[in-house]
């Protein structure tokens, strides 16, 4: 514990620490532990698993024990699963003080966090979405005050992703001091460096592990070419084995859309798998729930779409299956490092079809390594294939047959209203794209083949003359 105290923390803390198993700072901690009680702003880019938020915590609760009051700082995280998990870990590392703090995110009661901000917790751990509300729409509390701004996964936060968060952080942004401590974490800060760096105004101290290979040693990353309609098959069969060959086991997949993680886990659940889904059309308590059933090991298999791809800590997880490759490496990097956590091992295994190769080879440009092949008897899924499909044709007509298309629409419609958007002419104006888009994909097929019977044309009249020469050599030999 020696080597926390020479960081600099008090000894209440590094005893809270011990009580948590934390004995040794990882590296991420050991450098960015000091700058931040030394007052300066951080921006720490570290492996998944490398233990980035004990590294804000620990200062900010020191800091907070030095000058107690409310509200102290402010976190800001891109899904409302980890704003759970920092507040789990402030309150533990806390518990000591006495710490209050309150969570603001989205799918929750408005109204009772509102008092709950209004009483000035120590903390608030927030979404950018519903946190942005309160601001807009209260004046019972204020973080005109605060002395941390913490963005967690802050290159999440600034992508204009699926979910774009760029207008609420602005807002939030306008309602923090200016005079304040700023510090930024993720596993892949790079691409949004400049970005980061103006939140950061105070020339930050910026700690990078400066490891080359991006993702942890400790992860064996493997990939399995599949044809793309015998993917499933190869998917139960892969889950198949591991429960086989395990007692212990637990496993995450990841894949595309809220529907396909539905289908997929009716699938599973079909070859009776104890699998559970966690996606963003799911009620925010049937997530918790599911989240909660999966990390207490009811359910041995969490299905879910990337808003589980980052930052949840589940140290149980010894394998990720993705079942889709992912369209930019960054959410790979992610998605594996939901395994391998704290010197941990950890399989990935990434389902690559016909189409996703190059996906591969951007995977393997970032992360600075090749993905080994992983041996699946073919025979053994090819077994499986007719079952596998039919039952997920079945399973796809039963969804079919509730209203989750519906709910879909409706919310998007929710969504393009909060965004102060009037779904009516963005439904006009979809269309209109829509039909552009037509127009320019006929244009160019209309094109291609003028071009194409040019060619063509060409290549007779070469033919033609081909023939008459030779045509004209054999009469000639023949007189
Ligand atoms: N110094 C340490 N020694 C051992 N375990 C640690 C240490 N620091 C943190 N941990 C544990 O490591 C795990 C991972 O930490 P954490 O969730 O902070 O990782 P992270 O770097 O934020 O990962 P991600 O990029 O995926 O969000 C947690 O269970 C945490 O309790």
């Amino acid at each position: 514990m020696e080597a926390f105290a020479k960081l600099g923390l008090s000894a209440w803390l590094i005893e809270q620490c011990k009580q948590l198993g934390i004995c040794k700072p990882s590296p991420v901690q050991e450098s960015c532990i000091p700058a931040i009680l030394e007052g300066r702003d951080c921006m720490g880019c570290a492996k998944t698993g490398s233990g980035k938020t004990a590294a804000f915590v620990l200062p900010i609760l020191q800091k907070l024990s030095e000058d107690p009051f409310g509200i102290f700082c402010l976190v800001i995280t891109p899904t409302r699963e980890l704003a759970y998990q920092i507040a789990e870990q402030f309150r533990v590392l806390g518990k000591p003080l006495g710490l209050k703090d309150c969570i603001v995110v989205g799918g929750m009661d408005m109204i009772a966090q509102a008092l709950e901000l209004a009483r000035k917790p120590h903390i608030v751990i927030a979404t950018p979405g519903r946190l942005a509300d309160h601001i807009r729409s209260s004046n019972t509390f204020s973080i005109k005050k605060i002395r941390f701004l913490v963005l967690d996964e802050a290159d999440r936060l600034l992508e204009q992703g699926c979910t774009d968060f760029t207008q609420d952080l602005q807002v939030i942004l306008s309602a923090v001091p200016a005079q304040r401590q700023t510090l930024l974490f993720s596993a892949t800060l790079t691409d949004t460096l400049q970005e980061l760096k103006s939140i950061a105004m105070n020339k930050p101290f910026f700690w990078e592990s400066t490891s080359e290979v991006r993702t942890v040693e400790q992860l064996d990353q493997r990939y399995v070419l599949v044809p793309e309609k015998v993917k499933d098959a190869y998917l139960v069969h892969l889950i198949q084995k591991f429960q086989d060959e395990h007692e212990d086991w637990s496993i995450m997949i990841f894949t595309n859309t809220c529907k396909n993680c539905q289908v997929l886990n009716m699938m599973l659940r079909e070859f009776n798998f104890p699998s559970v889904a966690l996606h963003s059309m799911m009620k925010q308590k049937q997530r918790f729930a599911a989240l909660a059933k999966f990390k207490s090991s009811i359910y041995k298999i969490l299905i879910a779409t990337d808003v589980a791809a980052r930052g949840l800590d589940i140290p149980s997880v010894q394998v990720v299956i993705n079942h889709n490759t992912p369209g930019l490496p960054k959410i790979y990097i992610h998605r594996v490092g939901r395994t391998a956590r704290a010197g941990r091992k950890g399989l990935a295994i990434t389902l690559v079809t016909q189409y996703d190769i190059h996906l591969v080879n951007a995977v393997e440009e970032q992360i600075n390594m090749k993905l080994q092949e992983y041996s699946v008897k073919e025979s053994e899924v090819l077994k499986i294939l007719t079952h596998v499909n039919v039952t997920r044709r079945e399973c796809e007509i039963k969804l079919e047959c509730t209203d989750f298309d519906e709910k879909k629409e409706i919310n998007k419609r929710k969504q393009l209203i909060l965004e102060g958007k009037d779904p009516v002419l963005e439904a006009k104006r979809k269309a209109e794209l829509e039909k552009i888009k037509k127009q320019k994909k006929k244009f160019k097929e209309h094109i291609q083949e003028s071009i194409q019977q040019k060619h063509d044309a060409q290549i007779r009249r070469k033919l033609k003359k081909k023939f008459l020469r030779q045509e004209k050599k054999a009469a000639k030999s023949q007189q």
